[in-house]
């Protein structure tokens, strides 16, 4: 009797950043940031990272995975992506860029699980054609979204604003309403919306922080605020996780079952 094939855990691409951890460093770390890689373990998946992987390389990475994560980082966007021009301030990741461009337009084209978180939600927007604001607390009439100069990651990581998620939302479904406390470390957002993106979730000045992709065939969206971070004590957060996990396992199902 052959032994039973064990059920193969679903596999969650997280996009490798780059970080010279000197600033004296000339060559630098491929990274990933604990706290993704632990929630989307404790969902019971597995995450997994190509480092130097490019563009070219999606067709045959993303065959082997059943959603793709794209995480916060400290980096922007480079503005170049959505016809604008660096900051000088800006810290940058152009590899991770040149990747996440087409990976969003890719893991959508495939029906592959797609989750942005922070830096991810803007890496969505602009992958789809959408603009970012820059510098958000320079914009008039806009509040400064930047988590507080504090060491402390739960002072930084703390319930900063409230957001209003549309009614019959998923995010409504998942927050059991359709206002939600969330925190806020990101000084670029949403200026204009990506092609076939729905914004479903706002701050109290107006920018968007939570955004569908409109006919999605999978899990497809993305957040302006941070849900990997201590979901296991927000209902929210952990809702939402497993919207996406619920999903990344329906597609290992799939790949299974061909
Ligand atoms: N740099 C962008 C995106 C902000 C972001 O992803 N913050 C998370 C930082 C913590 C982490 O490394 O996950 C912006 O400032 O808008």
């Amino acid at each position: 009797m052959p032994a039973k094939k064990a059920p193969h855990k679903p596999l969650v691409w997280l996009p490798a950043c780059h970080r010279n951890l000197d600033l004296d460093d000339p060559g630098g770390y491929t990274v990933l940031a604990d706290r993704y890689a632990l929630a989307v373990t404790q969902l019971g998946l597995q995450p997994v990272l190509f480092p130097m992987a490019e563009a070219e390389d999606i067709p045959c990475l993303l065959p082997l995975v059943d959603g793709v994560l794209l995480t916060g980082s400290p980096s922007n966007v480079e503005a170049t992506h959505f016809g604008a021009t660096a900051l000088p301030t800006d810290l940058l990741d152009p590899r991770r860029d040149k990747l996440t461009m087409r990976l969003v337009r890719e893991s959508l084209a495939g029906a592959v699980p797609l989750f942005g978180v922070c830096r991810g939600l803007q890496e969505i927007n602009v992958a789809l054609g959408g603009t970012l604001y820059q510098t958000v607390h320079e914009e008039s009439g806009m509040m400064d979204h930047r988590e507080p100069h504090d060491e402390d990651l739960a002072v930084q990581f703390a319930e900063r604003h409230e957001v209003l998620l549309e009614q019959g939302s998923a995010f409504a479904q998942w927050a059991g309403g359709t206002r939600a406390m969330v925190n806020s470390l990101h000084g670029q957002g949403i200026r204009r919306l990506g092609e076939g993106l729905v914004a479903e979730a706002h701050a109290p000045d107006g920018l968007v922080e939570g955004v569908r992709v409109m006919g999605a065939p999978a899990f497809a969206y993305g957040v302006q605020w941070h849900p990997e971070w201590q979901h296991e004590r927000h209902p929210f957060y952990q809702r939402t996780l497993e919207a996406f996990a619920q999903s990344c396992r329906e597609h290992r199902q799939r790949r299974d079952e061909e």
